[in-house]
C-alpha cells in the first residue's frame, strides 16, 4: 500500500524546502503554545485558591486587541482573533471546563455564536428554546449562555428582551455573526418539496426568495433551523432553512445557496451568566453597558431620561423600544451605551439617568466584540 505521508515524485524542491521550514515551525509554535498552556494552568491554580472565576472577557479582549495593534503582517489583522479565541479555548478548557447553553439542536446559529465567542474547547449544552437558555443558565447547569438579541434585517428578538426584563442573569459579552441562509435537503432538487421548515425568523429572512422561487410551496415554522434541517432529513418533501453546517450535520443537499434577502445579514448575540458565580467583567477600555428603563407617561420624559448621557459626554449606541404590555401606551427602552459603569463619566451619567427612570436595571457590561 502506498504511503500517505511520502511525498510525489514531481513536487518541486523548492516546494518541498518550504514545506520543511513550515514543519520545523509548526513544532516550535506547539512547544510555545504549550508553554503558554503551563502558565494559564498556572493562573487557573491561583484563581482557585483565591476562589475566583476563570473566564475573564475582558482579559481576553485586552489580549487580542493587544496582539492586533502589533501585527507586522503579512498575517491578516481580522484573522487573529478567531486565531487566539482558539489558543484561549484550550487553554481556559485547561483551568476548567466552560459549559455553554445556547438554542439548540446542533447546527444551529446560536451553537455558531457560541463557538465563535468561547472557541472549541466548550462543553455544549443545547436547549429547546430561548426560554430554556436562561433558565438553563440560571440553574447553573450551564456557566454562560448564549441568546440572540437582535438581526440587521429582521430587528430585535423580542423574546429575549422580554426576558431581560425579569432574568436575574446579566450580559457578560456579546459577538455576531453574519448569517447565510441556505435551502437543504434530501434530494437535490427544487421541484417536489411540500413544506419548507424554519424558525419563524429564517422564513422572513428568506422571504423575497420563497416568493420568487417558491411561491406556492407551504412555509411551515418550526423552534429551530436546525431542528428544521433535522425534519428534512427524516422527510424527502421538506426542505429547511439552515446554516451549511448544519446541512453536513444532517446530511442535507445544499439546493440553493445564500437565499437570505439581505446579504449583509447579521445577527447579534448576548452572552449571559449568572451574577452569584460570575463577577461583572472589569473595564477593557473598550466595552459597552447595557441597560433597561422606564419614564412616566408625560411630554418630555425620553428627552428629559437622556439629557445626562449628552451632559457627560457618554455615547448611546442603541435605543430600542418595547411595549410594557400595560395597554397604557407605555414603553421599555433598552439602552446601550459605550464605556464602563467604573468611568467617573458613565458612573455620573447613568446615577442621574437612573433618577429620571421610573424603572431602571443595568443588564450588564461587558467587553465590546473584537473582530
Ligand atoms: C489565563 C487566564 O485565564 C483565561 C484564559 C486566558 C488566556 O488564555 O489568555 C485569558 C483569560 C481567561 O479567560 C487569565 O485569566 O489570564
Amino acid at each position: 500500500m502506498a504511503d500517505p505521508q511520502a511525498t510525489p515524485p514531481d513536487v518541486p524542491e523548492e516546494l518541498l524546502a518550504l514545506r520543511h521550514q513550515i514543519d520545523t515551525l509548526d513544532r516550535d509554535l506547539l512547544a510555545l503554545i504549550n508553554r503558554r498552556a503551563a502558565l494559564a494552568q498556572a493562573v487557573g491554580e491561583i484563581k482557585k485558591k483565591e476562589g475566583s472565576v476563570v473566564f475573564r472577557p475582558e482579559r481576553e479582549a485586552q489580549v487580542i486587541d493587544g496582539l492586533k495593534a502589533v501585527n507586522p503582517g503579512p498575517l491578516k489583522t481580522e484573522s487573529i482573533a478567531p486565531i487566539w479565541r482558539e489558543v484561549m479555548s484550550a487553554c481556559r478548557a485547561l483551568e476548567t471546563p466552560t459549559r455553554v447553553a445556547f438554542l439548540g439542536p446542533a447546527g444551529t446559529f446560536s451553537e455558531e455564536a457560541a463557538l465563535g465567542f468561547f472557541g472549541s474547547s466548550i462543553v455544549r449544552v443545547p436547549c429547546a428554546s430561548i426560554d430554556d437558555v436562561f433558565r438553563t443558565t440560571a440553574a447553573g447547569a450551564a456557566d454562560f449562555g448564549v441568546v440572540p438579541v437582535e438581526n440587521s434585517t429582521e430587528g430585535v428578538v423580542a423574546r429575549s428582551l422580554d426576558i431581560f426584563l425579569t432574568t436575574p442573569l446579566f450580559i457578560i459579552g456579546e459577538t455576531s455573526l453574519f448569517v447565510r441562509h441556505n435551502l437543504l435537503r434530501k434530494e437535490n432538487q427544487l421541484e417536489g418539496i411540500e413544506a419548507v421548515v424554519a424558525h419563524p425568523q429564517a422564513l422572513a429572512q428568506c422571504h423575497g426568495w420563497l416568493s420568487a422561487h417558491l411561491p406556492q410551496v407551504e412555509r411551515r415554522p418550526v423552534s429551530s433551523n436546525a431542528e428544521g434541517a433535522r425534519l428534512a432529513a427524516l422527510d424527502p418533501k421538506l426542505a429547511a432553512i439552515a446554516s451549511a453546517r448544519a446541512g453536513s450535520e444532517y446530511g442535507l443537499h445544499l439546493v440553493a445557496p445564500a437565499i437570505q434577502d439581505d446579504t449583509h445579514n447579521r445577527t447579534r448575540f448576548a452572552i449571559v451568566t449568572d451574577p452569584h458565580r460570575h463577577p461583572m467583567p472589569r473595564a477593557s477600555g473598550h466595552d459597552c453597558t447595557s441597560l433597561v428603563v422606564s419614564v412616566s407617561n408625560r411630554p418630555g420624559a425620553v428627552h428629559d431620561m437622556l439629557v445626562p448621557l449628552k451632559q457627560h459626554g457618554v455615547s448611546m449606541t442603541r435605543f430600542e423600544s418595547r411595549p410594557a404590555r400595560s395597554g397604557q401606551w407605555e414603553y421599555y427602552f433598552y439602552i446601550d451605551l459605550q464605556g464602563h459603569p467604573d468611568d467617573p463619566q458613565v458612573a455620573t451619567a447613568l446615577r442621574e439617568l437612573r433618577g429620571a427612570c421610573a424603572y431602571f436595571k443595568v443588564l450588564g457590561t461587558y467587553p465590546l466584540d473584537v473582530h
